[in-house]
């Protein structure tokens, strides 16, 4: 288990973080969403120790690997698109798996034609899912996604998470992830932590039930309870439709 005990965080004497808890199982998914700028890429900062907390403690087994990708996709504009993918197997020295695998991650995020381009070329999308690939090629058995589909198109959003999901399952990883897309937090994850405005607490941690078999995001959706949840989620998030029009 990942957990995130009373942790505190504060910029410039800003608290950012307050008291902030929650526990992720292993070998599974949670999504943390939460307001605008309320803290949530600084929790998974905090959870590969790119940033120190001030107070509270983050537990997680001893043995795990962390993958992290962040907002931006930070692409070498002098490498191709493959090999700005293969950038971090490079360093890890995993090159000779990543050879292997790359055009088969490629082919599943719908980029097989488009390895050989460089970043310039690249849309906003296309480099998003390099980002992600990268990440993913360092097979680590925890994943830290920060808005991973936040550029994506519907259909592609759909073969990407879908890809993801098979990922999760056959390597066993956890990923905790950033999203401001409900829909999305609730399709594939079997957690949804709801965060405070700033400084954030968790609101309420909500337990997604619509994975008996297999995760689809699309089987997801299509469930009853999928609106349930929605609306549960909506409610803590103050997103109220009453007519008004401010
Ligand atoms: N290194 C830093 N120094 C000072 N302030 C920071 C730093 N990193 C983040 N912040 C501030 O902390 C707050 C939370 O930032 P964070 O990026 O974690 O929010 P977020 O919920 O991920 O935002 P968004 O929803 O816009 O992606 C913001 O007000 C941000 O300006």
């Amino acid at each position: 288990m990942i957990s995130i005990v009373s942790v505190h965080k504060s910029f410039d004497e800003v608290p950012i973080l307050d008291e902030l808890s929650f526990d992720v199982s292993l070998n599974s998914i949670c999504a943390i969403v939460g307001p605008s700028a309320c803290g949530k890429s600084t929790i998974l900062n905090l959870i590969c120790g790119l940033d120190q907390l001030d107070f509270g403690k983050i537990s997680m087994p001893a043995s795990n690997t962390i993958g992290y990708m962040m907002q931006e996709p930070m692409l070498l504009p002098w490498r191709t698109l493959e090999e700005n993918a293969t950038l971090g197997a490079e360093v890890k020295e995993i090159v000779a798996s990543s050879e292997v695998d790359v055009g088969v991650y490629f082919n599943n995020v719908g980029l097989a034609l488009d390895r050989l381009k460089y970043p310039i070329t690249a849309s906003g999308g296309m480099k998003q899912r390099v980002a992600l690939v990268r990440t993913l090629l360092l097979k680590t058995n925890i994943l830290l996604l920060d808005e991973p589909f936040s550029s994506l198109d519907f259909d592609i959003k759909l073969k990407v998470q879908k890809f993801l999901l098979k990922q999760q399952a056959e390597l066993g990883s956890t990923i905790i992830w950033v999203t401001h897309d409900i829909e999305d937090a609730i399709a594939i994850s079997d957690r949804v932590v709801v965060l405070s405005d700033k400084p954030a607490k968790v609101k309420s941690i909500i337990d997604i039930d619509l994975h008996e078999n297999k995760r689809s995001p699309v089987e997801a959706r299509k469930s009853l309870k999928f609106r349930d949840y929605f609306s549960a989620i909506c409610e803590q998030l103050k997103y109220l439709d009453n007519g008004d029009n401010d």
